[in-house]
């Protein structure tokens, strides 16, 4: 994107994400700066009128960030499986709630629905959603931002072994590159508004089997 078109949208609080996919720990974690920063990634979204995309439910800090966008005026959408909607297993979820089949379906939803994808600290289920989202970046399932907000550090040892992988010749350059990070949700939302994608999809623009099993048919729903 032009600099001149990039610095009209910062002076004007917009940005070119409509919404965006948070993925993020059920758990607060034991620092409080990742609460801090979940707080303000919250507040970015507000700030630049992002919709929020995210798991569902008011558990760790899901809940921070959900909560913070939701109180700003953003729209969020909690995509939850049935099994999962009892609210005493997930909490109260704010905003619009999407009831899905599973977790393969989770994912694929909050895929199609956001623009960029943005990982906070967490654990399991927060990893396997961030390297999916990677994974489908390099095959060329879509070409939409992904972040990675390293919080005090957090995801150090996870970009270490990323490098040594790329060193060791199992990831190319290029698609290290689909990673974005950095140490504040400031710092990260200004980076993914100037991410260009410079990896070049293996099989782009294809029906993906993936997508069709999952229900989407539609092939640009993921991609666009
Ligand atoms: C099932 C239990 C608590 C509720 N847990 C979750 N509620 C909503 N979303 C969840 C939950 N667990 C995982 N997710 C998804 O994965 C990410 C968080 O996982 P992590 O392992 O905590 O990092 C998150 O982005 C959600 O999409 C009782 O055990």
């Amino acid at each position: 994107m032009e600099n001149s078109q990039f610095q009209q949208r910062q002076s004007s609080g917009k940005s070119r994400f409509k919404r965006v996919c948070v993925f993020c720990g059920s758990s607060p974690g034991k620092n409080p700066s990742y609460r801090n920063a979940a707080i303000q990634l919250g507040n970015e979204l507000v700030d630049r009128k992002i919709d929020l995309v995210y798991g569902g439910g008011s558990a760790g800090l899901m809940g921070l960030v959900s909560q913070v966008a939701h109180d700003g005026g953003c729209h969020v959408l909690g995509v939850i499986p049935r099994t999962l909607l009892p609210r005493e297993i997930t909490g109260e979820t704010v905003g619009e709630v999407r009831p899905v089949s599973g977790m393969h379906q989770r994912k694929a939803e909050m895929a199609r629905q956001a623009d960029a994808f943005i990982a906070l600290p967490g654990g399991y289920g927060t990893l396997e959603e961030l390297l999916e989202v990677i994974t489908w970046a390099q095959l060329g399932i879509h070409d939409k931002p992904v972040g990675l907000l390293n919080v005090d550090g957090y995801y150090n040892s996870l970009l270490s072994f990323i490098d040594k992988a790329v060193d060791e010749g199992f990831i190319t350059p290029a698609a290290r590159h689909i990673i974005v990070s950095a140490h504040t949700a400031h710092e990260l939302m200004c980076k993914l508004e100037e991410y260009v994608p410079k990896h070049s999809g293996v099989a782009s623009k294809l029906s993906w089997e993936m997508e069709q099993q999952l229900g989407y048919t539609a092939k640009s729903d993921i991609a666009r």
